[in-house]
């Protein structure tokens, strides 16, 4: 994604580096709704809001023309292709390999990672759904094991750690439960830190807020004033998909994802013309594609890599030499947060977690949750090993 200055405001381009990694801008300029209003405070505010240039078209043709349905049937790959002995097969396998030669595995590069962490504070930053919890069919029940929050939790007492995730941060927290991390949820729209730390940000306000423990917690909640719109449109899309078969509209609080993972693949026109027909009214919004997922959110200029920045700064490890950031994720749009790391003044690094091989900003790569848990632990064993 990039963001290009216009004339008067910043213009949200459509040219990812990465093949499949698609964020859907529709090109209709549509004639002003009252989300306007709530953008254009939100511009006067911090210089946030980005403008989407629109023009009508059909709805079909928006669905067809601007690859909402190619997106759609690309997204969240099968895990890799197995025989009937469990076995992977040798073209699957053959791929894999060669795949890591370009994103290595975080597992087996551990001592190369940690050569260039000595010295160093590490900063970790954790993606939730395919990451520490597997992709499950119901997106209520993508638990974490109890031995990958035991991870979390080690790891937690050794590095600043945040969960940076698209779902509603309660609903994180609800399945991490751990209270002395970060939390970002709605991808990153909704900061929170531990009890008893605070969130600075010189430019940007933060409200305080106790969690649910009772304890103050620091709260930055950049699209705060999106949220009657993205409550009004969330109704809407629960009432205009539910004839669909499987289809769930998810409330993540400063976003919204309509899940089609359990819908008929003949029907997921159908979801993308329902959505596309809801959300074509309000120019403020924007449309990307997860993991059998549309996610819906405000064209604001935030993102997974913003939040990251944001928390760097917040901890005061931000532009310094001696902090080594790493983000461990599987979803596009955790590849804001990688290309931050990549290409920024907190230079990181990005960990991919994928069991097949897809183009990434990631430097280094792991299969599956199981092997982030082996990467968690073994920071950890690295650590005391220098106490
Ligand atoms: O940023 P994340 O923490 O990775 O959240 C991204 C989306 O994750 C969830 O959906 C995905 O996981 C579900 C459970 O495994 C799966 O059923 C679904 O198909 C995936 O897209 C979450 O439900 C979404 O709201 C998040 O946007």
């Amino acid at each position: 994604m990039d963001i290009k200055s216009g004339h008067s405001s910043p213009v949200m381009t459509d040219s990812p580096p990465i093949s499949n990694s698609i964020l859907t801008i529709r090109q209709n300029r549509l004639p002003y709704s009252s989300s306007a209003a709530a953008a254009t405070a939100l511009s006067q505010n911090n210089n946030l809001f980005l403008t989407v240039p629109r023009k009508k078209t059909g709805i079909l043709d928006d669905v067809k023309s601007s690859g909402w349905l190619d997106a759609m049937k690309s997204s969240s790959p099968p895990p890799a292709i197995v025989n009937k002995d469990n076995i992977s097969s040798d073209a699957t396998d053959m791929s894999y390999r060669e795949w890591t030669l370009k994103y290595p595995s975080a597992l087996t590069t551990f001592e190369k990672i940690m050569s260039f962490a000595k010295g160093k504070r590490i900063a970790l930053f954790l993606d939730y759904d395919g990451t520490l919890s597997p992709i499950v069919e119901e997106p209520d029940c993508a638990y974490m094991s109890s031995a990958m929050r035991a991870a979390v939790q080690n790891v937690a007492k050794y590095f600043p750690t945040a969960i940076i995730s698209g779902r509603s941060r309660d609903k994180v927290y609800e399945f991490v439960g751990l209270s002395e991390l970060y939390y970002a949820g709605s991808h990153g729209m909704d900061i929170m830190s531990p009890a008893g730390e605070s969130l600075n940000h010189e430019h940007l306000s933060r409200t305080v807020s106790v969690n649910e423990q009772g304890k103050d917690v620091n709260l930055f909640q950049p699209a705060s004033e999106f949220l009657p719109m993205i409550d009004k449109v969330l109704c809407s899309l629960v009432e205009s998909t539910k004839g669909i078969d499987g289809v769930k509209v998810e409330d993540n609080k400063f976003c919204i994802s309509v899940h089609y993972r359990n819908v008929e693949e003949k029907n997921w026109t159908l979801v993308a013309q329902r959505v596309d027909y809801v959300i074509r009214t309000y120019p403020n919004l924007r449309l990307t594609h997860g993991r059998k997922v549309l996610e819906i959110r405000p064209v604001i200029d935030w993102d997974k890599g913003k939040a990251v920045t944001f928390l760097l700064e917040s901890l005061g490890l931000n532009n310094c030499d001696d902090v080594l950031p790493i983000y461990v994720g599987d979803d596009r749009t955790d590849e804001d947060a990688f290309k931050v790391l990549r290409d920024g003044p907190n230079h990181g690094y990005g960990v991919l977690v994928s069991a097949v091989p897809k183009d990434s900003n990631a430097v280094y790569s792991l299969r599956d949750p199981s092997e982030v848990m082996e990467f968690l632990k073994s920071l950890v064993t690295w650590k005391r090993s220098l106490e």
